[in-house]
């Protein structure tokens, strides 16, 4: 099984899709899963996502496993023989390990029946716009709904062998941020004539600067990046359009507010200032990960009894929709260490694949202990 897994997730790496466009993922899941012992199995597909529900031998209770299947719009640059085959399209967040051991997990119970109901939710979308929350809401969970979830996410900082989550929150409260500016283009020998937009959003991104530090309470965290910035033609031409693409992360879900009210504040006053207009898009938003205290220290007792190790977690302020479904079902979230010397989202993010046995022992450790 271990050579068969590292064989899916060499497949899997090889087609990430973004958000909703998961298409060749999703049939390579289906072919997997129709070609397991369906004796205790039922299959359903909701857009670009997949539920698999195996009934329990005593189906006192239905725990749910979910992962997330999207890539995410980046060049790869590992030199991996088995590289994305899609152009500026990459598994640069682990979904495609997230998704091996899913199916890894899987295949133990549909060969070996577990003792309660398990829904496996292969779920589109996580990196953006979400597909968490319009799942829930689509009420295709409805007849299945788990009485408790858990989910995982790698973690390139930890060694392989660990996992590690926190009672309370694991991950922030999540705003994307959309800024369009419009001024007025011109001859770069003619600033007077024109409305910069090149030096209008570089102030944004200064002055924002200011938000964390000045008009947030000091004991709230909170983090503002701008990762796309946009703007002009030519060196010698003066841009009337620059856009700026970002995310907003806090801990306390209603700092989130206060920060886009002050973003707001921002851009009014550079529309005066500069003479220009400003949009904003908050584009999608995730609600905070937020751990079960009772279902954190039954995954502890459960791993305690396996060959790996756990370590307490420190909060991060990442963002995963899974915070929508632990809003509405108990659960938790865990890293699973896979030592890459390079970071989510780096182009050169090279998880051990030695983690997805890990990471598969883990989930089965707590579906069977639990
Ligand atoms: C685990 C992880 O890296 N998740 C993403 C979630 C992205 C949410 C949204 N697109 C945003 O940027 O706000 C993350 O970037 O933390």
């Amino acid at each position: 099984m271990e050579d068969k897994l590292i064989q899916i997730r060499r497949d899997l790496h090889q087609i990430p899709e973004l958000g909703f466009q998961e298409e060749k993922t999703q049939a390579y899941l289906l072919e997997y899963i129709q070609h397991l012992p369906q004796e205790h199995l039922q299959i359903k597909t909701w857009r670009t996502g997949i539920m698999v529900k195996v009934t329990g031998a005593e189906g006192a209770k239905t725990i749910g496993f979910r992962t997330d299947i999207d890539g995410l719009p980046i060049s790869e640059e590992t030199g991996l023989p088995f590289e994305s085959q899609h152009e500026g399209r990459m598994h640069a967040c682990g979904h495609d390990l997230h998704m091996t051991i899913a199916l890894g997990a899987l295949t133990a119970c549909a060969k070996k029946q577990p003792h309660y109901n398990m829904v496996f939710i292969f779920q589109p979308a996580e990196e953006g716009p979400g597909g968490a929350l319009p799942l829930l809401e689509s009420g295709v969970l409805k007849e299945w709904w788990p009485d408790e979830i858990f989910a995982l996410h790698i973690a390139p900082e930890l060694p392989v062998g660990t996992v590690s989550s926190r009672a309370g929150i694991l991950f922030a409260n999540t705003s994307e941020l959309f800024l369009d500016f419009k001024g007025k283009g011109g001859h770069a020998a003619y600033p007077h004539l024109t409305k910069d937009m090149v030096v209008a959003a570089s102030t944004f991104v200064t002055n924002m600067q200011g938000i964390v530090a000045r008009n947030l309470d000091p004991l709230q965290s909170a983090v503002i990046t701008i990762g796309k910035m946009e703007s002009g033609f030519v060196q010698n031409t003066i841009a009337e359009n620059a856009r700026l693409e970002g995310t907003i992360r806090t801990m306390d879900p209603e700092a989130i507010a206060v920060v886009k009210q002050h973003i707001e504040q921002q851009a009014k006053g550079l529309e005066i200032s500069h003479d220009c207009q400003i949009s904003i898009d908050y584009g999608s938003n995730y609600y905070q990960v937020y751990n079960d205290n009772t279902k954190v220290e039954a995954f502890q007792k459960a791993i305690a009894g396996t060959s790996l190790t756990y370590k307490e977690a420190n909060p991060a302020m990442t963002g995963e929709d899974f915070g929508y479904m632990l809003k509405e079902i108990p659960g938790f979230m865990f890293w699973l260490g896979v030592n890459s010397p390079y970071g989510l989202h780096h182009s050169k993010l090279t998880p051990d694949e030695q983690a997805i046995n890990c990471g598969v022992e883990a989930v089965l450790a707590y579906i069977n202990e639990s």
